[in-house]
């Protein structure tokens, strides 16, 4: 019996930086990415995305992986440097041409595109003006998608404003992490509110030009008291409103936790109602990128949340670290029936890394992955039956990446990518998907 319904949205994820390489070709504009993974000490072993995988040239070949594949959709984002390469003004017609060949040849193929506007690669030029922290950043965001709306308001009608603005806030301007590299409360803090006005503007924009669905991609993480104790349970409920519902009450219910407001401490800016009502915003789906939980003990210690994260087993972890922990997917899919009016729901990223063996015959096995995305798409298929508004899931990734600052050390692809010769290989959970795709789960 199959568990998921005709018309259900099959697909694998991507990202520009990640994939592409030659990221200055043909008149495009660096990003804040090109100039993070060229500063040394930032990506592991010294890794940029120089290359990466050469999608750039090679995207025909990668079309024929999702043929294979049997999608119905491709989620890829856009290098935001290529059409624009100073972020406003004039657009480089070579760098948005690459992207216009990619759309018409997926769709040659039946595939959908499902278009991300922003993952993470901001120009460096508008870097250089402050970057999300300018209170114009919002308008140089809707300028910027006003022109990939009109350029393919014929032939593409899925779009993700911004990808994991909690990333870009916490990992980009909290912690430094992620470019640019910021360790800055205050900036994070309003960051994250550019962000969802940068979003909500983008909206906007599309309910005037377009004629499809547009939505924003969350990273959302359940976050469970390590210990059945009171101080565990208010550090996870503090990590939860950190983590999960700073995003999602802003744009469902137009408010931030107030917890928010004690984390950051006088760095949290004093909203007003009118601030909070311009960022109520959720679009017409939400994208959810799920991949762990976090298990968390209070440690007064740790500021600000004063909580920290448990590893979990070796023996329940990915390579990355994170508990293999597929109920939690279906957790976080119930508070959108449960929180926030049942709203039209994407699974927008799902996948793990594991140290996945070179190929043999052509072939990489890699069983750890297979018994990832069954567990996980059969808490998917739990939650839809639940009555969830769940649309579709896309796979992170089609193939091996540059996994940020990890460089290509974590591989999440179906697809095993060598490094020397860029060749793509089946993983054996590619094959697993195809026939997840083609009996709509009736296999798992
Ligand atoms: O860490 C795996 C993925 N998570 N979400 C954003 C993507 O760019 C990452 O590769």
């Amino acid at each position: 019996m199959s568990a998921f319904p005709e018309g259900f949205c099959w697909g694998v994820a991507t990202s520009a930086y990640q994939i592409e390489g030659s990221p200055l070709a043909d008149g495009a504009g660096p990003s804040i990415w090109h100039r993070f993974a060229h500063t040394p000490g930032h990506i592991a072993d010294g890794e940029t995305g120089n290359i990466a995988c050469n999608h750039y040239q090679r995207y025909l070949e990668d079309i024929g992986l999702l043929h294979e594949l049997g999608v119905n959709a491709y989620r890829f984002s856009i290098a935001w440097g290529r059409v624009l390469p100073e972020g406003r003004g004039a657009i480089n017609r070579k760098g948005l041409g690459f992207y216009q060949r990619l759309v018409d040849a997926l769709l040659e193929r039946g595939i959908s595109p499902v278009i991300t506007l922003y993952h993470w690669d901001l120009p460096m030029a508008l870097q250089d003006r402050g970057g999300w922290i300018n209170p114009d950043s919002p308008q140089w965001f809707a300028d910027y998608a006003e022109v990939l709306f009109r350029t393919f308001a014929d032939r593409v009608t899925s779009w993700i404003t911004i990808n994991e603005p909690w990333v870009i806030a916490v990992l980009g301007h909290l912690e430094g992490r992620h470019a640019p590299g910021w360790r800055d409360p205050s900036a994070a803090a309003r960051v994250g509110h550019h962000l969802l006005l940068a979003h909500a503007a983008a909206v906007a924009s599309y309910r005037t030009l377009g004629h499809g669905q547009i939505g924003i991609a969350l990273n959302l993480e359940p976050q469970h008291p390590a210990y059945p104790k009171a101080a565990d349970l208010l550090a996870a409920q503090r990590r939860d409103a950190f983590v999960n519902r700073w995003f999602l009450d802003a744009l469902f219910l137009a408010s931030y936790p107030i917890e928010l407001a004690q984390i950051f401490g006088p760095a949290w800016p004093k909203f007003g109602a009118v601030a909070l009502d311009q960022i109520h915003y959720p679009g017409d789906f939400i994208g959810v990128n799920y991949y762990t939980r976090a298990r968390v003990a209070a440690a007064p210690e740790a500021k600000p949340l004063g909580a920290i994260c448990l590893p979990p087993p070796r023996e329940k972890s990915t390579a990355m670290g994170w508990e293999i922990y597929p109920e939690g997917l279906g957790e976080v899919l119930g508070w959108f029936k449960e929180r926030y009016g049942n709203p039209r729901v994407l699974i927008t990223e799902n996948g793990a890394a594991f140290a996945d063996p070179a190929p043999c015959a052509g072939l990489v096995l890699d069983p750890q992955r297979i018994v990832y995305l069954r567990s996980h798409l059969r808490a998917a298929a739990q939650a839809l039956a639940a009555g969830v508004d769940l649309g579709g899931y896309f796979v992170w990734s089609l193939m091996d990446n540059f996994e940020w600052a990890e460089g290509y050390s974590k591989r999440f692809g179906l697809y095993w990518v060598d490094r020397q010769t860029l060749q793509r290989y089946p993983k054996s959970s590619a094959h697993f998907y195809r026939s997840v795709i083609a009996t709509q789960g009736a296999v798992l």
